[in-house]
C-alpha cells in the first residue's frame, strides 16, 4: 500500500434534449447521474511498468514505459507556457507513433481504450514519472447511452493531469468553484477528456465530457467554428423531474450511430438540416421552460410533449431500435409519461418523464412489463457532482488498506459493492474541484 495511491471518479449523464443535433452545433440539455466511474491509481512494483486493468471490458495490459517512442511523440505535442494544448483533431503523428506499442492488441474495444490512455498519458505526463497501475470500474452500464466513455475519459484525463502536475488536487471547501484556479483546472480536464472522447468515437460534441467534468445540469452548444470554445450554460435551478431510466441492454456503438447520422446528413442535407433545426428549437424551448422560477403542471406537460417530439425526430434520423420502440409502446400503453431514447440510441437506454397523474401502482405494472422484455428500469436522480478525487490520507487509517487495494477494487462483484465501498455518500473524504 502506498501513500501515493489515489482515486478519481466522474459521473455519467442523461441527455434530456438534443443528442446527435449537439454534434452539429445545436444546443442540448443534459444532467449528471449518480452512477459513476471510479479509477484507482497505485504505484507499480516496477518503476518502468505501466499497467491497465479495465475488468469491465476484460482488459489487462502492461507496457514498459521505455518502449514508448517518447521523443518522436513529444516533438508533436503543442506546448504553451509549458502546458500541453489540445488540438481540433487527434494529432495523426502521435497516433501513428503509438501504433508500435498498440500493435499486439487484437480487439477494437481494447485498442480504443489503450489508445485513449496512451494518447493522454504521453501528452499530460512525461517519461520520468514512475510507472503506475490504473484500474477503472464503472457503476454505469457500458455503451448504453449514459456517457460511460466520457466518464472514463474524464477519469483518465484527471488522473494523468494530476500525475503530470498539470492541475492541482482539489482541496476541501472548494466545492463552490469559487476561485479562478479551480475552474481553470476543471476546464483543462474538460478539454483533455474531449481528446479522450475523440479516441472512443471520432466526432464527439463535448457535451458528455462537459457534464462528467462539471456535474450538475447544463445547456451545451458546440460552436460551428471548431476553433471557438463550446458554450456551457449551467442550469442551477434544474427543476425536479421524475424520471425513469430503462436500459434495453441492446449493445451499440456511439461511433457507429454518429456515423449513421452523418451519412443521412450528407445524403439528404435539406431534410436532415430541417430535422436538426427542429431539434434546436426543442432544446431552446425546453431550456426556457426549465429555467422558469415556477415549474408547475403546465411546464411539466409541455416538457413531456417536447420529449415525444424529440424522440420522433431521432427516429427520423435513424437512431432508434426496435427495443427502444418497445420501451415507448409499453410506456405509452400504461400512460406512464413521455419517452425518448437518450444518448446515441440504437439500443441502450430510454428515459420516461413520468406523468403527474400516474400512480405508483401503475408505474410498478409498467416496470414489470419492461422486466418481462428483459429490460432494467430504475428511477434516478439528476444533477450530481462532477469529477472528484480521493487521496490516501483522506480515508480513515483503518480503511486505507482495503480501499486502496487494487485486488479488492477489481474483485467487487457489482455496482452495489462498488458504491458501498466508495460512493461519496459512504466515504466522506472525496474532494471536488
Ligand atoms: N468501465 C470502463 N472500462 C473501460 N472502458 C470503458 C468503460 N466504460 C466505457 N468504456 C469505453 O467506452 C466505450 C463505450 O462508449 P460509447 O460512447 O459507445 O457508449 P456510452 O458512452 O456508454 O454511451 P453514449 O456515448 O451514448 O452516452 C466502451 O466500448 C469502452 O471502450
Ligand atoms: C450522440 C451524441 O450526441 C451524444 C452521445 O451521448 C454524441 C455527442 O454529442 O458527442
Ligand atoms: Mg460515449
Amino acid at each position: 500500500m502506498s501513500e501515493s495511491s489515489f482515486f478519481v471518479s466522474a459521473p455519467g449523464k442523461v441527455i434530456i434534449f438534443g443528442e446527435h443535433s449537439a454534434v452539429y452545433g445545436k444546443p442540448a440539455i443534459a444532467a449528471a447521474l449518480s452512477l459513476r466511474a471510479y479509477l484507482l491509481i497505485t504505484p507499480s512494483k516496477d518503476v518502468n511498468t505501466l499497467k491497465l486493468d479495465f475488468p469491465d471490458i476484460g482488459l489487462s495490459h502492461s507496457w514498459n514505459k521505455n518502449d514508448i517512442p517518447w521523443e518522436e511523440i513529444r516533438s508533436h505535442v503543442k506546448l504553451v507556457d509549458g502546458r500541453p494544448q489540445i488540438t481540433e483533431e487527434l494529432i495523426p503523428e502521435i497516433v501513428d507513433n503509438l501504433g508500435s506499442v498498440l500493435s499486439n492488441l487484437n480487439s477494437t474495444l481494447h485498442y480504443t481504450a489503450c489508445l485513449c490512455f496512451l494518447y493522454l498519458y504521453t501528452q499530460l505526463c512525461n517519461k520520468d514519472i514512475p510507472g503506475m497501475s490504473f484500474c477503472i470500474r464503472s457503476t454505469l452500464p457500458i455503451g448504453a447511452g449514459l456517457g460511460s466513455s466520457a466518464s472514463t475519459a474524464v477519469c483518465l484525463a484527471t488522473s494523468l493531469a494530476i500525475l503530470g502536475d498539470q492541475v492541482e488536487r482539489p482541496s476541501y471547501g472548494m466545492n463552490e468553484k469559487s476561485t479562478k484556479k479551480e475552474s481553470t483546472d476543471l476546464d483543462f480536464i474538460d478539454s483533455w477528456s474531449l481528446m479522450g472522447e475523440k479516441c472512443f468515437h471520432g466526432n464527439p460534441s463535448g457535451i458528455d465530457n462537459a457534464v462528467a467534468t462539471h456535474g450538475g445540469a447544463v445547456m451545451f452548444q458546440r460552436m460551428s467554428n471548431p476553433a471557438q470554445p463550446s458554450v456551457r450554460t449551467t442550469m442551477r435551478n434544474f427543476p425536479p423531474i421524475k424520471l425513469l431510466l430503462t436500459n434495453t441492454k441492446v449493445p451499440r456503438s456511439t461511433a457507429e450511430l454518429v456515423g449513421g447520422v452523418s451519412r443521412v446528413n450528407s445524403e439528404y442535407p435539406k431534410t436532415s438540416s430541417s430535422i436538426l433545426d427542429a431539434m434546436e428549437h426543442l432544446s431552446t424551448n425546453a431550456y426556457q421552460i426549465m429555467v422558469r422560477p415556477f415549474f408547475g403542471k403546465e411546464e411539466r406537460k409541455t416538457l413531456r410533449e417536447l420529449v415525444n417530439i424529440n424522440h420522433g425526430l431521432l427516429v427520423a434520423l435513424g437512431v432508434s431500435h426496435p427495443s427502444l420502440e418497445k420501451v415507448k409502446i409499453i410506456s405509452d400503453t400504461w400512460k406512464l409519461g413521455a419517452t425518448k431514447l437518450t444518448g446515441a440510441g440504437g439500443g441502450g437506454c430510454a428515459i420516461t418523464l413520468v406523468d403527474d397523474d400516474v400512480t405508483e401502482e401503475v408505474i410498478e405494472k409498467g416496470i414489470a412489463e419492461f422486466e418481462k422484455e428483459g429490460f432494467d428500469t430504475f428511477e434516478t436522480s439528476l444533477g450530481g457532482k462532477g469529477v472528484g478525487a480521493l487521496a490516501y490520507s483522506d480515508v480513515p487509517e483503518e480503511l486505507r488498506e482495503r480501499i486502496f487495494s487494487p485486488e479488492v477494487f477489481c474483485a467487487y462483484s457489482d455496482r452495489l459493492e462498488i458504491e458501498n465501498a466508495l460512493s461519496t455518500d459512504n466515504l466522506t473524504g472525496w474532494r471536488f474541484w
